[in-house]
């Protein structure tokens, strides 16, 4: 296989190459209006021959810098910027006209040399941990006995291999093996101080902190000594395992989706290879008027608009998107070679999140999108999802049924829905309170999602009901699955202080006909599980 780093750099040549090309073909048509704008009889016959010659100049500045041809781009701004002047002024300035031209003319000396363009140091990201949900290793520092075993016990229900520690020279040892991927720290042991104290941001293991104070002091020790996540004592395991989660999600997520708007060919297309390297999942639209087909196909989690295009600017198609409720949550950046600060704030007045100006480096480019999607996508999944299970809420899950069985239908492929309700759960809150009663959702919801595939889909449908729809799935393969699943979850020892119990779930199974509406299917599930509740639970029955 061709060495990635070497593929890069290819591929990046080959675009300067192209851009190179391109320079050939505008800078002499340049310096031909140049020529045209030395020779105009009056101000009426310059001032479009300088718009023309402007919006030239404006994307070589924005351009050029990126290709390598540094000098190239400073230039071109210092001219943009003279020409704007002129143009705003409503007529050049004839004694400096001459020399205008004469540099406008001298522009292709300046396309000789090209440096290295862009910037290639790699950014470190953190992709290298690819480990699966199931075997994430935890370590847990905790003095107290009680605590200790509750929270290894829970994050083993919930899925991950935790390990709980009393000690820091067995919690040392566990780490010279270099075999865990996240650490829990509670800052009330005694040795915590100085484990701390000893870490920094840059120590690499991915670190919580419990804590029993949450003032400020004790949260900013924690952020110092690197951690991702602090939570305050009563400790609430789910929003623990919430933190985990989204330490681990990070980390071998999806890849972003980002579409790039510009109608700069080869810029747009560098900027795509620059963020492909970086596991990001880029579309280009070169075309603003079909900027609504790639929304509402490619579903973009962040948007990077070019400002000034021939057809519409950057932030009217900013509007256009913004009309569009479905969008709200997409940021829009703008790259644009707009370096004039009024006219970047009124761009964002009109619509849009950050503008970014171009040439920009291909660093801060990743950095810009990579923190903009990160944030876009856990503010839509804190708005989708429930917040205590993290899978779909009740309307969302009910859509998704609908869209399968719709699909379902068309392609004729069984497709089965699932209803699953925790059995007596009345008691096990009435027993040993909510916070356990929570503790026991979250683990059947993290064995369901552990378990089923990538495209079928769950969510909480109410308390401790769950309801999944697995495509592609007829209902004998699903009754298997979820009765694998049911057994798995009978074996789950819960811990509410030093009382330990178990608990089981009773479910109802259906398998589309390819004629059910989404509705008809749901009240089958329901009746199903209803058979399995009043046939003495802990079972998994399948509609007849
Ligand atoms: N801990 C916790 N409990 C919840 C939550 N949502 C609903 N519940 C509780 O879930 C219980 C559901 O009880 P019931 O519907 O009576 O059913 P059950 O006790 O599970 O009995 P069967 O379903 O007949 O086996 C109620 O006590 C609700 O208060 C939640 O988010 N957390």
């Amino acid at each position: 296989m061709a060495d990635p780093a070497a593929e890069l750099q290819r591929q990046l040549q080959l675009l300067a190459e192209q851009f190179r090309q391109r320079l050939q073909r505008d800078l002499p048509e340049l310096s031909a209006q140049a020529e045209a704008l030395g020779k105009a009889a009056n101000e009426a016959a310059r001032q479009p021959l300088l718009l023309a010659i402007r919006q030239q100049l404006h994307k070589l500045a924005g351009s050029a810098g990126t290709f390598g041809f540094a000098a190239l781009g400073e230039q071109a701004r210092r001219l943009e910027q003279q020409g704007g002047a002129w143009l705003y002024a409503g007529q050049c300035d004839g004694s400096q006209l001459p020399a205008f031209i004469a540099d406008l003319q001298r522009l292709s000396a300046l396309a000789g040399n090209a440096g290295p363009g862009g910037s290639s140091e790699p950014l470190a990201l953190a992709f290298e941990n690819r480990r699966t949900p199931l075997d994430q290793r935890i370590a847990i520092l905790e003095e107290d006995p009680v605590q200790g075993q509750s929270v290894e016990l829970t994050l083993q229900n919930f899925g991950y291999q935790a390990r709980w520690y009393a000690s820091a020279a067995e919690l040392s040892a566990r780490l010279a093996q270099q075999d865990v991927d996240a650490l829990i720290i509670d800052s009330d042991h005694s040795a915590a101080p100085e484990l701390l104290a000893g870490r920094t941001s840059q120590s690499g293991l991915p670190l919580l902190v419990i804590s029993s104070s949450n003032d400020f002091a004790s949260q900013l020790r924690a952020v110092r000594a690197g951690a991702v996540g602090f939570l305050c004592k009563p400790l609430n395991l789910p929003s623990l395992e919430n933190a985990l989660q989204r330490l681990f999600s990070l980390q071998q997520g999806q890849p972003y989706r980002v579409l790039i708007v510009d109608d700069d060919l080869e810029l747009a297309n560098r900027y795509a290879l620059v963020l492909r390297q970086h596991h990001m999942h880029v579309q280009v639209c070169h075309e603003p008027s079909t900027v609504l087909e790639y929304m509402a196909r490619f579903a973009p989690e962040v948007l990077l608009l070019d400002v000034q295009m021939p057809d519409c600017e950057g932030p009217e198609l900013a509007q256009i998107i913004r009309f569009n409720d479905d969008w709200l949550r997409v940021p829009i950046i703008y790259l644009s070679a707009e370096t004039d600060l009024s006219r970047q704030m009124q761009a964002l007045l009109r619509a849009g999140d950050d503008f970014v100006t171009k040439p920009i480096s291909d660093n801060a480019l990743i950095t810009s999108v990579f923190s903009r999607a990160q944030r876009a996508r856990q503010l839509s999944n804190a708005l989708a999802r429930d917040s205590l299970t993290g899978l779909l809420k009740h309307a969302d899950i009910k859509e998704q049924v609908s869209y399968e069985v719709a699909r379902a239908i068309r392609s004729r492929r069984p497709t089965s829905v699932v209803m699953l309700d925790i059995d007596h759960f009345k008691q096990v809150n009435d027993q040993h309170g909510h916070p356990i009663g929570d503790n026991v959702i979250r683990a059947l919801a993290n064995l369901l999602r552990q378990r089923l595939r990538k495209i079928d889909s769950l969510g909480r449908y109410g308390g401790e009901e769950f309801l999944a729809v697995l495509p592609d799935c007829s209902g004998e393969q699903a009754q298997k699955v979820i009765e694998e699943i049911r057994q798995h979850f009978t074996r789950l020892t819960f811990q509410a202080g030093q009382q330990q119990f178990h608990c089981s779930f009773s479910a109802g199974v259906v398998q589309s006909n390819g004629e059910q509406s989404a509705g008809e299917l749901l009240h089958l599930a329901d009746q199903a599980l209803y058979a399995a509740k009043h046939g003495g639970r802990n079972q998994v029955r399948l509609a007849v």
